[in-house]
């Protein structure tokens, strides 16, 4: 890559690089200049990026080589500590987040990892009661081997994370909306009281179920914002990838030093995969949520208990609306009953049963069978994660086509009786049975 040393976006400025211990280290190849001057929409930014090569080619090229020739001082040496393709994504992600830097890895539990081993034993860290199942079990490993104590509190309510706050809080970790239950938490207020308690405590906000299109943590006062970029940001389910943003430079330097000494930053491919997936998430998500609205009106309509910050039924849908530009594309409902939702959940055909969302693919699953599995039974029912909750990813197809199928899989596994009209939920304590038939559902104990 020829990117000038006086390039827009700090490429090769000369700064201080600290490693933990307060060591000075050579400069990282993405330094923590302010990185996020937009000059265009957000949606054209997306897609705008200045070209990085000689050549000018229009699509970022990918440098698949682990070292580069060269000797001491040279920009890249060895694709570990960095490379031009991997650098040009972080560029173009600092830009997209409102972050003076960015960070790309191999995961989004690869990212929550950098993030968190800057923690120390006897550290506390206060996070949500719903929580993705894979960021649940790395807490319990750091709570259980690591000396690190983790209050799981309701965030949804901001006095109970004030009273778990104090001056021993090393990190505050939010979801919101939260991965099942499309909770929100009031990023500002969690932010500032964390702050008031300890000004040196760490906010740091999963944005996997927004992404920056729909919402931008730190700009709501969050020191750190992460997300899997394996959901909207790369949109296709074909790569596994990580992304932190930070302003503060040394947090930023610190997260950079992590990812060198484990070796986890995203590979080239994969970074270009990201960066192509990054140009159409605009267009994706417009699509995923608009047809997510209308799926979350008809399942409402049709008398189902639905979580969705897009409808106004949500009770914090201000709160949503205060601090996000759209609803996102995850909605989750239940039915009463553990099996009437697995024959739902089986009933569909172009639904996919699949973990994981932010896919152009619709997808179908039960969290507490697959992404929240690892959380054990005693647990969901004491955090009131309820067994037969039922997660729509909703994806780019028809909309027509995606209700039709949602409303035979209703039909087929019994969850709502022929009308003239069409057709409406049983009433809870109805029996509820395959189309056409009586049977009467017995959950399992
Ligand atoms: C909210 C949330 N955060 C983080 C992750 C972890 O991301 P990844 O699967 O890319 O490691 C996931 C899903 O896996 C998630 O749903
Ligand atoms: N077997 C995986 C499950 C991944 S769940 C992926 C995604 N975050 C989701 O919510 O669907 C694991 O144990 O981590």
């Amino acid at each position: 890559m020829s990117a000038p040393r006086d390039a827009p976006n700090g490429i090769g400025k000369a700064m201080k690089h600290l490693d933990l211990d307060g060591h000075d280290l050579p400069p990282s190849p993405t330094p923590s200049t302010p990185t996020n001057g937009r000059k265009y929409a957000l949606a054209t930014e997306l897609v705008y990026t200045e070209s990085n090569d000689q050549f000018n080619s229009s699509s970022t090229p990918i440098y698949q080589s682990a070292t580069f020739k060269g000797g001491p001082g040279q920009e890249y040496d060895y694709t570990r500590s960095g490379n031009p393709t991997r650098t040009h994504l972080e560029r173009h992600l600092a830009k997209i987040m409102n972050a003076n830097r960015a960070l790309v890895v191999s995961s989004g539990m690869g990212a929550l990892d950098v993030i968190t081993r800057i923690l120390k034993p006897g550290d506390e860290v206060v996070t949500g009661d719903d929580l993705y199942g894979g960021t649940n079990r790395l807490l319990t490993y750091l709570k259980n081997n690591n000396d690190i104590k983790v209050h799981h509190v309701d965030t949804t309510k901001l006095a109970s994370v004030k009273a778990a706050v104090n001056d021993k809080t090393t990190m505050v970790l939010l979801e919101t909306p939260t991965n099942p239950l499309i909770k929100i938490v009031d990023i500002a207020g969690i932010a500032a009281a964390a702050h008031e308690a300890n000004p040196k405590a760490i906010v740091a906000v999963d944005n996997t179920m927004l992404s920056p299109y729909l919402q931008n943590p730190l700009d709501l006062g969050a020191d750190v914002v992460y997300e899997s970029g394996t959901k909207y940001l790369s949109g296709h389910h074909d790569v596994m990838a990580g992304v932190i943003g930070i302003n503060d430079a040394s947090l930023g330097e610190k997260f950079f030093f992590m990812i060198n000494s484990t070796g986890c930053g995203l590979a080239p491919f994969d970074s270009w995969l990201l960066l192509r997936g990054i140009k159409t998430l605009a267009v994706r998500i417009e699509k995923q949520q608009t047809s997510s609205q209308a799926v979350a009106e008809f399942l409402e309509n049709h008398g189902f208990k639905v979580r969705y910050p897009g409808l106004k039924s949500h009770p914090q849908y201000a709160l949503h609306w205060s601090q996000a530009r759209g609803a996102g594309a995850v909605l989750s409902f239940e039915t009463g009953s553990v099996a009437l939702s697995e024959r739902i959940v089986e009933s569909t055909n172009l639904w996919g049963i699949s973990v994981s969302f932010g896919c152009v693919n619709s997808l179908i699953s039960m969290p507490c069978r697959m992404s929240h599995a690892s959380i054990d039974p005693a647990t969901r029912k004491e955090r009131e994660l309820p067994e037969d909750i039922i997660r729509l990813c909703v994806g780019i197809e028809d909309l027509n086509d995606l209700i039709d199928d949602l409303s035979q899989a209703l039909v087929r596994a019994g969850a709502v009786r022929l009308t003239e009209g069409g057709f409406e939920a049983l009433s809870s304590g109805e029996t509820r049975g395959e189309s056409g038939k009586t049977t009467q559902v017995v959950d399992e104990p």
